[in-house]
């Protein structure tokens, strides 16, 4: 048999959608910026699959100079515990911020969420604060913030879960109020506020729209779902072919591979046609629940060099954002209203 080879390049990013900036996320970052002078630490999530893509520039330029913890969630989807491989990755993404503190958390692990309580309760800068110490966390929608703090709440004072968390995104819609996660004697405690996922209002790069997608930053009907496990097999041919060798043999070919999944997973519809589409959203599902491989999306060898070529380095300020959004949503009206 012919030896299988994976694609290198993904062929289609054309009709992608590149926005997903809604009212209480445009809302939610106003506030943000209005409390950022009774703030001591913002708690900047990003997701551990797409270390580099999951950054939101929006919220960097908002957050500004405020003391900052960079935590990368969900690390229990993205490498394999106590692997050289994600020794490897995790000191490369540290050297992507090498002023802030960096911490690796998976839901899975107390040990994980244990450090940051430690690095907190630590800090010199807070331990006389009359008042406390405020922590505010921040991130992408669905990026694990409440359930971050529901751990360190946890495992610091001992509670139970305060927040709810949940599969998509945008279950968080308000800033939430305090919940204390350390108790010092001093009365110096820390608390720490929830807040809504915040997407940028656009993103010039196509493909980093469908990581979004795929890490759940965006919700499911945004992108189609057979375009989303179209690129996720890219990746996961890249990495290991074998990785759906319970449904099929290693293909590029992304719908005869859905509809064998379909078939043995049951997913039929009329006359036991294979349901494609949610065909595609399960097959989503089993990778964020890391049932088909534990690897990145973004490349950090690639994104060291970019970060480091000012000319390929140039954020969009949030002006030129929403002007690109606009600019976007016109074209698409423009060619929606072409006469045939
Ligand atoms: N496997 C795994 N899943 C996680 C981890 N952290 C969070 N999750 C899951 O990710 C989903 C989103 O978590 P949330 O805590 O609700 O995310 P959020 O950032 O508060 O979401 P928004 O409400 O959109 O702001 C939930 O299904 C969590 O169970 C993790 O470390 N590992």
């Amino acid at each position: 048999m012919a030896q299988f080879v994976p694609r290198h390049v993904f062929p289609h990013y054309g009709a992608i959608p590149r926005s997903y900036f809604l009212g209480h996320h445009r809302a939610g970052l106003s506030k943000m910026k209005n409390m950022l002078s009774s703030i001591d630490y913002v708690v900047e999530c990003r997701d551990y699959r797409a270390p580099v893509t999951s950054i939101n520039p929006m919220l960097e330029e908002a957050l500004g100079k405020t003391r900052r913890i960079v935590v990368y969630t969900k690390r229990d989807l993205g490498s394999i515990p106590q692997s050289s491989a994600q020794r490897l990755t995790e000191k490369k993404i540290r050297s992507f911020d090498p002023d802030s503190a960096v911490f690796f958390t998976s839901a899975r692990s107390r040990a994980d969420s244990t450090q940051i309580i430690k690095h907190l309760r630590n800090d010199a800068e807070t331990l006389d604060k009359i008042v406390g110490c405020r922590a505010m966390v921040v991130g992408m929608p669905n990026v694990g913030k409440s359930t971050l703090i529901n751990h360190l709440r946890n495992y610091g004072v001992g509670k139970a879960k305060a927040l709810k968390t949940g599969g998509q995104p945008g279950i968080t819609r308000k800033i939430g109020s305090p919940v204390k996660v350390i108790e010092r004697e001093s009365g110096s405690h820390v608390y720490v506020l929830d807040t809504p996922g915040v997407f940028m209002p656009y993103v010039p790069n196509a493909e980093n729209m469908l990581k979004l997608a795929l890490c759940g930053c965006v919700k499911d009907a945004v992108i189609s779902p057979v375009t989303l496990v179209d690129y996720l097999l890219y990746h996961i041919n890249l990495h290991d072919a074998q990785a759906y060798h319970r449904w099929s043999e290693p293909t590029n070919e992304v719908v005869p591979l859905l509809e064998t999944f379909a078939r043995k997973t049951g997913l039929l519809g009329k006359g036991g046609v294979p349901n494609i589409d949610s065909a595609a959203l399960h097959f989503i599902q089993k990778w964020r629940a890391g049932d088909i491989g534990r690897f990145l999306l973004d490349d950090l060898d690639a994104e060291h060099q970019r970060l480091n070529d000012p000319s390929q380095n140039t954020p969009l300020s949030m002006t030129q954002a929403l002007k690109a959004e606009r600019m976007s949503r016109k074209e698409k009206s423009d060619v929606n209203n072409q006469p045939e």
